[in-house]
């Protein structure tokens, strides 16, 4: 169970955990490690996850009348639930354990969406490689979808053993965050050493970055083999018969537990990010901007220009913290909107049986 990322025993359990299993007497903690279509994979052990049936309210799309089932409130990858009965036929998810912390993205369709993309999650190594691939605009963008999300992020940058690789240049560029940066080649075990803080014993992590900037090189090393096989979740594949070789949680000899879910490839703001948080240099200098709304541009009395020009801030930070502040108002809209017509439906639907209730009594 360890080898999963359990790391509980009974004077450390949550209340509402220890209520719940209290509340399932017969029921037993396993992870969800694949999430599909059809439904669930949960596993017990490292070696082996099992199709499990889920709870009929997390499969309807949910009743208005008792509330709707938010995707929120549905098991994800990493997710720890209770299950009863015996694999590989007869298991059955009980009950979904509260979470310690979520990556959620906002998937916007014809109806607004946000996903839980991997849930009880430790630490999050956004990887970037320091060759063509490094860009500290898809940095800052990884970390403000991460933040809030109660996982701490660790950047990792990879390939620094290449003619070219500029470690020092590269920290300068990254100076602004607040967050611990490591550089690494990803090939050799003895670099790779440095990610150990936040390797032990039953801790949850997941590796971010673009194709290419050495996440399965990584995962290699930290398993210490060369090479892994990374066929491809196949899709549509219905029930039964899930042999992938695709592993969805990795046991790492340090004890930690790495989660490998393509829900983490693409990642878009859910609305509720606040910029100012990952972005907070320019957020302090906004503050003594002239006019609270200035959007540093062309605006009189402009701090965040003024400290460009001085060369305190990055001009291309300040950009990616526009553009990334419009994104996430825009997602923000979308959902103000969704919870509107939520809203809206909620007292129709009062109405509606109000009046059905007067027509032909209580039903
Ligand atoms: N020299 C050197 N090469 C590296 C390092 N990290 C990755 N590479 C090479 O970069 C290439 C891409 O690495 P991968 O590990 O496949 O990248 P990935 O992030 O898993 O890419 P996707 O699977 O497409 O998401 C491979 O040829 C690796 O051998 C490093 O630290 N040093
Ligand atoms: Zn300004």
């Amino acid at each position: 169970m360890q080898a999963i990322g359990w790391r509980w025993t009974p004077p450390t359990l949550d209340p509402a955990w220890a209520g719940l299993i209290a509340a399932h007497p017969q029921a037993r903690p396993a992870r969800i490690s694949e999430q599909h279509r059809s439904g669930y994979l949960v596993a017990e052990t490292v070696d082996a996850s099992h199709r499990a049936e889920s709870l009929p309210e997390w499969q309807r799309a949910g009743s208005y009348r008792k509330g709707e089932v938010t995707p929120e409130s549905r098991p994800a990858v990493g997710d720890w639930v209770l299950v009863e009965g015996e694999a590989p036929n007869a298991l059955r998810i009980v009950a979904l354990l509260p979470r310690f912390s979520a990556i959620k993205r906002g998937a916007a369709g014809e109806h607004y969406k946000q996903q839980v993309i991997a849930a009880n999650i430790d630490t999050v190594f956004v990887v970037c490689g320091l060759d063509a691939d490094f860009n500290p605009r898809r940095i800052e963008r990884y970390l403000l979808l991460v933040g809030g999300s109660g996982v701490q992020p660790v950047i990792v940058l990879t390939k620094s053993d290449k003619d070219g690789a500029d470690v020092e240049a590269a920290l300068h560029e990254l100076r602004a965050l607040d967050v611990p940066v490591l550089a690494v080649n990803a090939k050799d075990r003895a670099s790779v050493a440095a990610l150990e803080p936040w390797l032990g014993d039953g801790q949850s992590i997941v590796l971010v970055g673009s194709s290419g900037a050495g996440k399965s090189t990584l995962t290699n090393t930290l398993l210490g083999i060369d090479r892994m096989k990374t066929g491809a979740v196949r899709e549509g594949d219905d029930r039964g018969r899930h042999t992938t070789t695709h592993r969805a949680l990795i046991a790492l000899p340090s004890g930690a537990c790495l989660i490998d879910t393509p829900g983490m490839r693409e990642l878009k703001p859910t609305g509720e990010e606040v910029v100012a948080e990952s972005f907070a240099d320019i957020e302090a200098l906004a503050a003594q901007c002239r006019f609270n709304d200035c959007r540093h541009q062309k605006e009189p009395g402009c701090a965040v220009r003024a400290a460009i020009e001085r060369g305190e801030v990055d001009a291309q930070r300040v950009a990616n913290f526009l553009k990334l502040s419009d994104e996430v108002a825009g997602a923000a809209n979308k959902l103000a909107t969704r919870l509107a017509q939520q809203a809206d439906a909620k007292v129709q639907n009062k109405a509606m049986y109000k009046r059905i209730d007067e027509k032909y009594g209580r039903h």
